[in-house]
């Protein structure tokens, strides 16, 4: 029995006087990929947000292995394993890729800033020790030839796995992808959904947001469908693609197949 990663109970978030997410339940096992899609303002990046702990839900819980994490701070999240990459590109373009991803291992790390600044032997030594989680993490995603190159310098395509590689230094064993590959050129594609497939292949379960439908149906084997803010439809891709309301929610909506 796979073991339940991620519960989130009746979740609901309110703006004001705008409802982005009404009583939304549903569950992520240990080690799947689950993909989350629905119209522009559906509330996905809500839910991510929530999931992630940059807000508190207005309504319902959200329990990661069996712990109840709503009202918990993001970076305690991040510490109980959960990761996540953004809607737009937040690489650091003056750093090599290295120490961008360098920069995803200090969650795990607790040096202070005095040691840091005195360059003590303990300091040196986590240092080394993050370099070496990040350049493993590298040549995980296929990028470890990169490693010494500025982060300005990479495709966008590159890029996006870079943001990837950073959130994977955190060990994390849920990874938030918002949107993968929106911008990236066709000719990338490929190589992000590759990248996504070996980092499942680890173990890290991965919850995707994405609007290139056949990108998201060729990953997930599982998928859940928001409109306005509610569940509309889950399931395999065969029962999410033939379902009424997830027909008219995006014909409604005059979404297209990017790929
Ligand atoms: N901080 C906020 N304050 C007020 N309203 C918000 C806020 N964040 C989101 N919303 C609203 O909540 C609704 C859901 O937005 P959300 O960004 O979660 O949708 P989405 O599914 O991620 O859309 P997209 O696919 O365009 O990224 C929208 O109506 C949006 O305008």
């Amino acid at each position: 029995m796979p073991e339940m990663l991620l519960e989130v109970e009746r979740v609901s978030m309110r703006f004001g006087g705008l409802q982005a997410l009404a009583e939304l339940s549903f569950v992520q096992q240990a080690g799947s990929i689950q993909g989350l899609i629905g119209p522009n303002g559906a509330g996905k990046s809500t839910l991510f947000n929530v999931i992630a702990g940059v807000n508190p839900p207005t309504g319902g819980h959200v329990r990661f292995r069996g712990q109840a994490i709503e009202r918990l701070p993001a970076y305690q999240r991040i510490r109980l394993g959960i990761a996540r990459t953004f809607q737009n590109l937040q690489i650091f373009r003056d750093l090599t890729v290295l120490e961008n991803v360098m920069v995803g291992c200090h969650s795990r790390f607790h040096g202070g800033m005095f040691a840091a600044m005195l360059r003590t032997p303990r300091m040196r030594a986590e240092e080394a020790r993050m370099r070496d989680i990040a350049y493993d993490k590298l040549e995980l995603l296929g990028m470890a030839h990169k490693a010494g190159i500025q982060a300005g310098a990479l495709s966008f395509g590159e890029a996006k796995i870079l943001e990837i590689a950073r959130a994977l230094a955190g060990e994390p064993t849920l990874l938030l992808l918002d949107e993968p590959v929106a911008g990236v050129p066709h000719g990338e594609v490929a190589q992000v959904a590759d990248v996504i497939r070996r980092v499942n292949a680890q173990g890290t379960a991965i919850l995707l947001v994405e609007h290139n439908m056949r990108f998201v149906m060729g990953l997930c084997a599982h998928i859940v469908v928001l409109n306005h803010g509610c569940k509309i439809a889950e399931g395999d891709t065969r029962t999410v693609r033939t379902h009424p309301d997830v027909l008219r929610a995006y014909l409604g909506a005059e979404e297209t197949e990017h790929a």
